[in-house]
């Protein structure tokens, strides 16, 4: 679970998130949208401790953000996931294992590889790879740390419509877990997500998604 309550944050006069609330449990999957500068960016760097919170508190599982306990809990995948280009799809899952805390063994890493449906393909270099494939690597590498929490970071940016629904799948067939998800594109959110976190103007607003579609039928996109 995630619970952010009460929090603001300022870069100098530029009031960029203003006693924001929100809440999401396990089995949301909770898109975070905004226009261009509505501080996605902002709150998720908030919430794994890349910005230091001076207003409000931040939840993790069950943690303070400010202890560090949560860390465990919680898995990030950004827009563009750093992959080593002359190893191939495998010896990057073994690489990114090898820095985890905890042990990450080959049956996991050959589940979470047939799970993003790279299984027949890990033994190529990934300079072969195709965008999509790049991230749905970066996606399994993101998914064996097994965590409850997970922060997905528009990820189907720089996507064709094939990889962008292959990924989407991914990610809708997950359960138990709690997943905010950076979106600018109202049909994927559609597609995979169970609420909406909608920041305008430093607010936020909770939506369930077939409100916040109602809502955006009403007024027009936000983006
Ligand atoms: N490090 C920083 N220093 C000063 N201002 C910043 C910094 N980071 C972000 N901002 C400002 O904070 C506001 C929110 O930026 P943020 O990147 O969080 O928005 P965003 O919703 O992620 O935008 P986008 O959709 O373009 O990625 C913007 O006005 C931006 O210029």
């Amino acid at each position: 679970m995630i619970e952010i309550k009460g929090l603001s944050h300022a870069y100098q006069k530029n009031i960029v998130l203003d006693a924001i609330h929100l809440t999401i449990g396990a089995n949301e999957r909770c898109a975070l949208v905004g226009r261009n500068g509505a501080g996605k960016s902002t709150l998720i760097r908030l919430l794994l401790g890349l910005e230091k919170v001076k207003k409000g508190t931040i939840t993790l599982a069950g943690h303070s953000n400010k202890t560090g306990k949560w860390k465990s809990q919680v898995s990030y995948l950004p827009e563009k996931f750093q992959l080593y280009p002359h190893l191939t799809g495998f010896e990057n899952m073994r690489f990114f294992a090898s820095l985890a805390d905890k042990e990450i063994s080959d049956t996991i890493m050959e589940e979470k590889l047939k799970l993003v449906a790279l299984w027949e393909d890990r033994n190529k270099t990934i300079t072969s790879y195709s965008k999509g494939m790049l991230q749905r690597l970066g996606l399994a590498v993101t998914l064996y740390y097994d965590t409850d929490i997970i922060i997905l970071d528009e990820p189907t940016s720089g996507l064709d419509p094939i990889g962008r629904e292959k990924l989407l799948q991914i990610i809708d067939g997950l359960e138990g877990k709690t997943i905010l998800m950076a979106s600018h594109h109202l049909s994927e959110i559609e597609r995979v997500c169970t609420d909406v976190a909608f920041l305008e103007a430093g607010k936020l607003t909770k939506y369930n998604i077939h409100e916040f579609i109602g809502e955006q039928m009403k007024r027009g996109s936000w983006a």
